[in-house]
């Protein structure tokens, strides 16, 4: 049986997100948590209860499921799992197994008005870093800083250069909120909850987004560490039935059918190519085709090849899902990979393709890429899109 955690609180009576006094615990996660200390949103806490956990238990189990019910999310089976107990408090975990409906309109809406009620920033320009590409929000001024266990039906991040945290604040006076941290299917997360934070930007106003990735080159002709525009993609797993929009559709996001062919704005393109010489970043800016694959494997040789003759430049695994349900919502989209490996498609070599090296090119490049970054937000703000301009 597959549980996930439920990064959601679901408000019980008596629940405290502050521990109490003297408390000292060992969590699942193998965290410590001690007095004073704010539990996780996936873990509830109970004061002033009295007796054994299984009989708490199961009077908490019931309120709970109602709730669940009114989300919605009977699809997977909700539970409380009793973590410690004793003094008058105890500790409880919610679970969910089995396969998650996506969010109802609500759920989204409900992490959009946590947000909004915490910022006085209003950003019309979202940001998706990548892999080691994180510091990207670090430039960011007059910050506002949510972990993601702490904004409500947030996912959290599990890899490593991914921080897992939104950043809401001003580049070159600017507003943008920036993702320090994306999520991929290979952490055990279905398409359209990797790209839910999408829909949460989209309900805050949020109208055009910048994806960033690291990525594998295929192209012969590129070296690591330059940055790819993408000008198109391929959904391999969209080939194979699986798709962020898979479901029911709402209509108050998009068509059930949305178009794809234009999904990588021909203006911000064009002008980034333009003006990347300003930068002097003209000769390791290419433009090119973007594959995401599941992962979590690094690709064989075989599957290189194929890839290469289908027409892929660079090979990664996120940004698809993403840029898909921006698009269908209407938002502009702006996407790069910086190529952090060159794939190894000679066979009987010891190269192999590591995240210590996709870290480490990322981490070489970062003040060119904030450079970049910088100039497509610019291009961005100056440009005034509006969600439907097309
Ligand atoms: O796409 P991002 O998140 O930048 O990261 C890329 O790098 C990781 C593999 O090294 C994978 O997560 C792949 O998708
Ligand atoms: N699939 C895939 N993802 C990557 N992310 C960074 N480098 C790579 C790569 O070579 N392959």
């Amino acid at each position: 049986m597959v549980t996930q955690q439920l990064a959601r609180r679901v408000p019980l009576i008596g629940h405290e997100s502050v521990l109490p006094e003297t408390s000292n615990y060992l969590m699942s996660d193998g965290q410590h948590m001690t007095t004073g200390q704010t539990c996780p949103s996936n873990f509830v806490w109970l004061t002033g209860v009295n007796g054994p956990p299984s009989s708490l238990l199961q009077s908490v189990t019931r309120a709970h499921y109602r709730r669940m019910e009114r989300k919605q999310l009977q699809n997977g089976r909700a539970g409380l799992r009793a973590l410690a107990s004793g003094g008058g408090s105890m500790c409880l975990e919610q679970t969910v197994s089995g396969d998650e409906t996506p969010y109802p309109y609500e759920m989204i809406e409900e992490s959009a008005e946590f947000l909004l009620s915490r910022t006085k920033l209003r950003p019309k320009i979202g940001v998706i870093c990548g892999s080691g590409l994180g510091p990207l929000a670090e430039q960011l001024e007059d910050r506002d800083i949510f972990p993601y266990e702490t904004i409500p039906n947030f996912p959290v991040s599990t890899v490593a250069g991914h921080a897992g945290r939104m950043v809401i604040g001003t580049l070159d006076g600017v507003p943008v909120m920036c993702m320090q941290g994306r999520f991929h299917s290979y952490e055990g997360y279905p398409l359209w909850k990797c790209a839910m934070p999408v829909r949460v930007m989209k309900l805050m106003g949020v109208d055009q987004l910048l994806v960033t990735n690291a990525a594998g080159g295929i192209n012969r002709e590129f070296n690591i560490g330059d940055i790819m525009i993408i000008k198109d993609h391929i959904n391999m797993q969209g080939f194979a039935g699986d798709s962020p929009l898979r479901g029911r559709n709402d209509e108050r996001y998009g068509p059930r059918f949305p178009a794809m062919n234009n999904a990588y704005d021909k203006t911000l393109r064009q002008k980034t190519l333009e003006l990347v010489k300003d930068l002097g970043l003209q000769d390791v800016v290419r433009e090119g085709v973007y594959v995401m694959l599941g992962g979590p494997t690094y690709e064989t040789v075989a599957e290189l090849n194929l890839l290469r003759v289908v027409g892929v430049d660079a090979v990664g695994m996120s940004t698809v899902p993403e840029v898909v349900v921006a698009r269908h919502c209407g938002m502009r989209v702006f996407a790069f990979s910086l190529i952090t490996n060159m794939c190894i498609v000679e066979y009987d070599t010891e190269a192999k393709a590591s995240h210590t090296e996709v870290i480490e090119t990322a981490t070489m490049r970062q003040k060119d890429l904030q450079k970049l970054a910088r100039l497509i937000i610019k291009i961005m703000s100056e440009d005034g899109y509006v969600a439907g301009d097309e």
